[in-house]
């Protein structure tokens, strides 16, 4: 699956490399890679191995899972797709509460004691989604663990989700990515060690410019 997943990335494109002019995430580390994962809505072939994926994710790892929540904005339709797909309830925690209305910052029903999946597109410092775990903690639920579509497997995520004691269970990883992406000559072999050497230290940023 991580393979496949991985490959189904690399063709819809999701997979950018841009060493010369560095993406900036939403944690601000400076990057020469992004994965847009919110591509995969666009393609009806991917969009289905995906959220099976996360669907067999949930079955296999989360089976008492009771309500899944998505997390702003890009966790959310893959919440509400792959909750479609089990007949299980969906909500959503927004990035702030809104200042208007109910003033919500959890949207959908959430009854306190309910066991929950927050349901993430992509975790690279693993921030959004342990901001999501401590929303959904406070307003009494009780937090089986993640499932997402994408992790860098950065040492900062994995020291924050095994603090906070959550599990997190990835449809694939940068590993496999950069793996499979040299394979198929997406990029080139020498680039791997830099990438890797990147997602290892990313605050060593002589990666710029460097990758071909
Ligand atoms: O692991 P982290 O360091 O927290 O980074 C990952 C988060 O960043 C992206 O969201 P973004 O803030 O770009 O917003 P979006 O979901 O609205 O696109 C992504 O969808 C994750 O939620
Ligand atoms: O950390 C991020 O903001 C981030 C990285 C990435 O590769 N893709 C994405 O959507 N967000």
């Amino acid at each position: 699956m991580k393979v496949k997943i991985a490959k189904d990335l690399l063709k819809i494109k999701a997979v950018f490399l841009r060493p010369n002019e560095p993406f900036i995430w939403a944690s601000g580390i400076k990057s020469p890679i992004y994965c847009d994962n919110r591509l995969t809505l666009s393609d009806p072939e991917v969009r289905m191995d995906v959220e099976t994926g996360l669907a067999n994710i949930i079955k296999t790892h989360y089976p008492e899972a009771e309500v899944l929540m998505g997390t702003s904005t890009a966790g959310i339709a893959h919440a509400a797709i792959t909750a479609h797909l089990l007949n299980l309830p969906m909500g959503y925690v927004r990035s702030s509460a809104k200042d208007h209305g109910r003033k919500n910052k959890i949207e959908g029903k959430l009854i306190p004691g309910q066991k929950v999946v927050v349901v993430e597109d992509l975790i690279s410092t693993g921030g959004s989604a342990i901001e999501v775990v401590n929303v959904l903690k406070e307003a009494g639920a009780e937090i089986l663990g993640i499932a997402s579509i994408f992790t860098y497997g950065m040492k900062e995520s994995m020291d924050k989700l095994s603090k906070a004691n959550v599990k997190n269970i990835s449809l694939t990883d940068f590993d496999t990515i950069v793996e499979v992406a040299a394979k198929e000559k997406y990029i080139e072999e020498d680039d791997i060690k830099r990438l890797l050497s990147f997602r290892d230290n990313p605050s060593d940023e002589s990666w710029i410019g460097g990758i071909k």
